[in-house]
């Protein structure tokens, strides 16, 4: 029935106040009022309609993301929309397109990697976007092994300029998103020679269209690399692949902060430390955990409101059947999931805090946190994108078939979503990042040196190495320093047995190779303390709102109760808890699942999306699911004639055995 919730009930028994929760969740009251005026305002402009995606073909999604882009532009144009509601409106849009690598890779590295001439001359075009950049820096052959890239720029002093060559296949750019058709400049990255020396890779600014015809330029071979996972998806972006043949620019498009290349071709290291290229990379990973609490929510949101709608079994005497949300087996799957969106969340609101810290530290030159903050930001990038993305298809089974179906809105955001985990760093690469970084900060524990930061635990190593958990009934579970300290000690003791087992080797780094799935591990323990240290931050500050932190609190230790469960071999084995400590572990945790499923679906209301947003029958906030499948299914175009094409050349002649008689 229109206009009817089916959800009201659920919603009448939440505990809490939805609409304090949901400042909570947008960061600030501020940040609620802009996020919900701008979803809002999309959700009703017939532009950004997004329902009929999935049947277009790659060129109609193509053209479709430039019109939503270029009028989501006009509309920031129009309205003197502000930088924040801006990437909200974008983010609302929700299709990948070239604006997302233009705002999100192009400005940044050159405000990162460029003199302040160069940010004068090229932020304002690219600011009022009279040029259009992406970040070109994989090739066919290297993604993660930076160093490997092939593309050269040989400095030539006769004419002042840089030759952009792609000397063999492998070295072609391959996959930067907007690259394909879009882009008129890139920020290419090659390895720069001067004199006959190769300094290594450094980042050039390049243009590679024409102005006036889009054509590209002479020397510049380039195109989209084809489809990729998943219908509609992330097809609306160009990912693109691109060669140079002897191609020059101006030797003053090399980015020049970091060293510079004289008139003379003497190459110079600046004064200014390579770590500032870090500030950025911290900047863009806490933009990507943000974005994975985002995505994790969306998926939870879904799940959840369909497994209160949806009923199977239960019923006795033709009474009602059992909502599926009330099987233990659903909450044991879905609770996690709900407290890692807020966890998420909130480790992506100290990431913010960590960037300012960072760039302030920065232009005070003071440089000792950052490899530290580098580490933390690329391990929650990865923890985060891996947990979200099997997070999403952990949602897509817990509805069931019609999970499966499109609308459902899972399988689109699953395609959308996945390749997080690969771009901006593969996730284990990373993890090795932060293993080594992990390996460095153990061997310096007693050399004076007091480990900082997330790593400050480390500090009581001799603590945490004799301490036995003091948990004696399952409420202790609740007891945010013996949470801790559970997650401190596990963390501690597998960076600590990894690296006895590496001083076992003669050759470190043959060691390192041998034991890079135990590093991992480590790495992952490092950072989901991390993230469970900055939950139970969270709720030991203030927090208002009636029943607020109450819920808080319940999802908190749900996050790290079932990580406990999860992880239960690396808690065992090195004594963090004991069997019997698990087993209360366990008990709370089913005590936690009762506690919170009254206010599930209130929880995922605090999300504040529109169902435009969403876009998903099974998510719909009025939970009229039934009648609106039936709707989308109709939509289909195998529907608009009830005999199908292709009856008569092929269902018929089955059907009567009557084929033309085959010749051989
Ligand atoms: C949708 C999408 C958008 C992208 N957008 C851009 C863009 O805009 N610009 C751009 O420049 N690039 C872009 N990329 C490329 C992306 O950054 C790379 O794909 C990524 O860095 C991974 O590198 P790779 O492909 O070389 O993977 P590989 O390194 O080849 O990974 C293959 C496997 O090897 C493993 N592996 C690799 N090295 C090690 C090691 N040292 N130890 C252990 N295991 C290892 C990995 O874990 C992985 O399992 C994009 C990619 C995707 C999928």
């Amino acid at each position: 029935m229109e206009g009817v919730d089916h959800l009201a009930d659920e919603r009448n028994k939440a505990e809490f106040n939805v609409d304090d929760m949901k400042i909570i969740w947008a960061g600030s009251r501020h940040a609620f009022d802009v996020s919900n005026r701008i979803s809002r305002f999309v959700a009703t402009d017939p532009v950004f309609e997004k329902s009929n995606r999935a049947l277009m073909t790659r060129k109609e999604l193509f053209k479709n993301t430039l019109k939503k882009s270029v009028y989501a532009w006009k509309i920031i144009k129009e309205l003197r929309l502000s930088d924040e509601e801006g990437i909200k409106l974008r983010i609302f849009m929700d299709q990948p397109g070239f604006l997302d690598l233009h705002w999100g890779m192009f400005v940044p590295a050159i405000k990162g990697q460029g003199t302040e001439e160069q940010q004068q001359k090229w932020l304002s075009l690219a600011n009022k976007m009279q040029i259009i950049g992406c970040y070109a820096q994989t090739e066919l052959g290297h993604g993660s092994n930076v160093q490997g890239l092939e593309t050269t720029a040989t400095f030539d002093p006769k004419t002042d300029q840089f030759i952009m060559h792609s000397p063999t296949q492998t070295s072609s750019k391959w996959w930067p998103g907007g690259l394909g058709k879009v882009s008129t400049h890139a920020v290419v990255y090659a390895r720069l020679i001067t004199n006959g020396k190769d300094h290594g890779v450094h980042g050039f600014i390049v243009q590679l269209r024409s102005l006036d015809d889009h054509s590209p330029l002479p020397g510049i071979t380039i195109g989209d690399i084809g489809m990729k996972f998943g219908n509609g998806a992330y097809n609306s972006m160009d990912n693109g692949f691109l060669m140079f043949n002897q191609f020059r620019i101006p030797r003053d498009q090399m980015l020049m902060r970091l060293s510079k290349v004289t008139r003379e071709g003497k190459y110079i290291a600046s004064d200014v430390p390579r770590q500032l290229v870090y500030g950025t990379m911290v900047s863009v990973r806490q933009t990507i955990v943000s974005k994975a609490s985002d995505a994790l929510a969306r998926a939870v949101c879904i799940a959840t409101r369909y497994s209160a709608v949806r009923r199977q079994f239960g019923s006795e005497n033709g009474g009602i059947e059992t909502q599926v949300i009330d099987y233990k087996t659903q909450q044991n799957r879905l609770f996690p999931l709900l407290a890692s969106a807020y966890a998420f969340r909130f480790v992506g609101e100290w990431l913010k805090w960590l960037y300012t810290d960072v760039t302030q530290r920065l232009e005070a030159s003071d440089f000792v946190t950052l490899p530290e903050a580098h580490a933390c930001t690329a391990g929650l990038k990865s923890m985060t994108t891996s947990a979200t993305s099997d997070g999403i298809e952990e949602c897509r089974k817990l509805c069931g078939g019609h999970g499966y179906l499109w609308c459902s809105g899972l399988p689109e955001l699953f395609a959308v979503y996945v390749p997080a985990c690969t771009y901006e760093g593969d996730n284990v690469v990373l993890q090795l990042q932060v293993a080594r970084f992990l390996m460095k900060t153990v061997s310096q524990l007693g050399s004076g040196k007091a480990p900082a930061g997330t790593t400050a635990y480390m500090g009581r190593a001799q603590h945490l190495l004799q301490c036995r958990s003091g948990v004696q009934k399952a409420e202790d579970w609740l007891n945010p320093s013996m949470v801790l300290e559970a997650f401190e000690s596990r963390a501690l003791r597998m960076a600590i047995t990894c690296a006895k087992n590496l001083s076992k080797f003669e050759n470190q780094e043959q060691g390192f190779s041998e034991l890079l799935a135990d590093l991992v591990e480590a790495a992952i323990a490092h950072c989901q303390l991390i993230v469970v240290s900055k939950f139970i931050a969270k709720i030991e500050g203030e927090i208002e709102g009636k029943g607020v932190k109450k819920q808080l609190k319940n999802l908190c230790y749900i996050y790290a109760l079932h990580l406990l469960h999860k992880h239960l071999g690396d808690f065992l084995s090195t004594n963090s808890v004991t069997p019997e400590q698990a087993s209360l572990a366990s008990h709370q945790l089913r005590s936690l699942y009762s506690q919170v499923r009254p206010n599930a679906v209130a929880l995922v209301d605090a999300f504040d999306y529109t169902d435009h947003y969403l876009g998903s029958v099974l998510g719909r906030y009025d939970g009229n699911v039934y009648p609106k499948l039936f709707e989308e299914a109709l939509k289909d175009p195998l529907n608009d004639s009830v005999v199908p094409d292709g009856y008569h050349e092929y269902i018929r002649p089955l059907i009567k055995q009557n084929f033309p008689s085959a010749k051989l």
